[in-house]
């Protein structure tokens, strides 16, 4: 079949890495049933944007969940699923919910365009549709959503050190518990806190305690290495790391590794009272997630542990052993 084929930027459901790289280019799915209008759309969208062709609303809900596109073509009328059981579909899965679906259909009357809109399209193309059109009104979707996606990132970003806020910790700690809940499979979460950061900002003054910040945060940052680690900052001086399909022996493992490099990073610090150099203490637990237990609960037991690493002198990690 035609569509299977990967012409120029023209791309069917292939097991292809290509997808993955040209993350520039927006990815625009086209469900028709229709073979004309598959490739008339596609033709007028190809110069620009990556095309994924669906014969079928199967086809097009297992493409949409697959490569996330930045914008779904609908066709209405359609063998087995139809456009309006295929957007209800997309609207229901957290993973499609946010992609902009635009109608394009043969059903013209005012109550037809009425039905698409309150589904959720944000636009209703009638047919036949004059191509400059089509291309004017996609491009404009797709500068909106490229806007809203940036806002969406901007929003999840803490402006000082740029890594993640806490609200994004908040979002992924909810993900990654019910994932490792549901795989069975070990996180951990630690809590770092940079000790004697007031007597730092005292001595150097806020300007060099906001660069404190930055350097330590950017640092840890670095050194988690696996692709869903992560480290956000929780408040003022304190960061959260969360280490998906980590146990507790590796976790901690690397948490000292950290904990030692940051002392390392010899930032001078007089009034410490533990070493000459800025230091940070860690908090740490680990944990197959169950029902029985929120992550809320969780966090606090890696707070508890913080504390520890505190009570017991600073410049350290306290991790919850395995047993307890
Ligand atoms: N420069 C700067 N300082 C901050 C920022 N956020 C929080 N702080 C400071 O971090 C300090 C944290 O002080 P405390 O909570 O008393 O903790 P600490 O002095 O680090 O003492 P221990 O945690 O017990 O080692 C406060 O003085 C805050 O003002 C920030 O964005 N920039």
């Amino acid at each position: 079949m035609d569509e299977y084929i990967n012409t120029g930027l023209i791309i069917e459901d292939i097991n292809d890495p290509f997808l993955i790289l040209n993350n520039d280019i927006d990815k625009v799915l086209i469900i028709d049933d229709a073979m004309d209008n598959r490739t008339l759309l596609s033709e007028l969208l190809m110069p620009n944007h990556k095309v994924f062709l669906a014969k079928d609303g199967a086809q097009g809900l297992s493409l949409a969940c697959k490569h996330t596109p930045d914008l779904i073509l609908l066709d209405v009328v359609m063998p087995g699923m139809n456009g309006h059981q295929v957007i209800k579909s997309l609207k229901s899965d957290e993973s499609t919910f946010n992609i902009p679906v635009i109608f394009v259909s043969s059903k013209i009357s005012p109550e037809d365009e009425k039905i698409g809109l309150d589904l959720g399209a944000v636009d209703y193309i009638t047919k036949p549709f004059h191509p400059p059109i089509v291309q004017a009104r996609v491009r404009n979707h797709l500068r909106g959503q490229r806007h809203k996606n940036l806002l969406e990132q901007l929003a999840l970003i803490d402006s000082l050190t740029e890594i993640y806020n806490r609200r994004f910790y908040e979002l992924d700690i909810k993900k990654v518990w019910s994932a490792c809940n549901r795989n069975e499979t070990q996180l951990s979460i630690a809590m770092i806190d940079i000790d004697f950061f007031k007597s730092y900002n005292d001595e150097y003054g806020h300007l060099n305690g906001d660069n404190a910040l930055r350097v330590v945060a950017n640092h840890i940052k670095k050194q988690l290495k696996r692709p869903h680690d992560i480290i956000a900052r929780y408040g003022g001086e304190e960061f959260a790391v969360i280490l998906p399909h980590t146990d507790a022996e590796s976790a901690q493992r690397l948490l000292s590794e950290v904990c030692t490099s940051v002392e390392d990073l010899q930032i001078a610090h007089d009034s410490s009272s533990i070493s000459h150099y800025l230091t940070i203490s860690v908090g740490g637990a680990s944990t197959i997630p169950t029902r029985d237990m929120d992550h809320e609960s969780f966090l606090k037991i890696v707070d508890e542990h913080l504390y520890q690493a505190k009570a017991q002198g600073r410049n350290k990690v306290c991790w919850r052993s395995a047993t307890a």
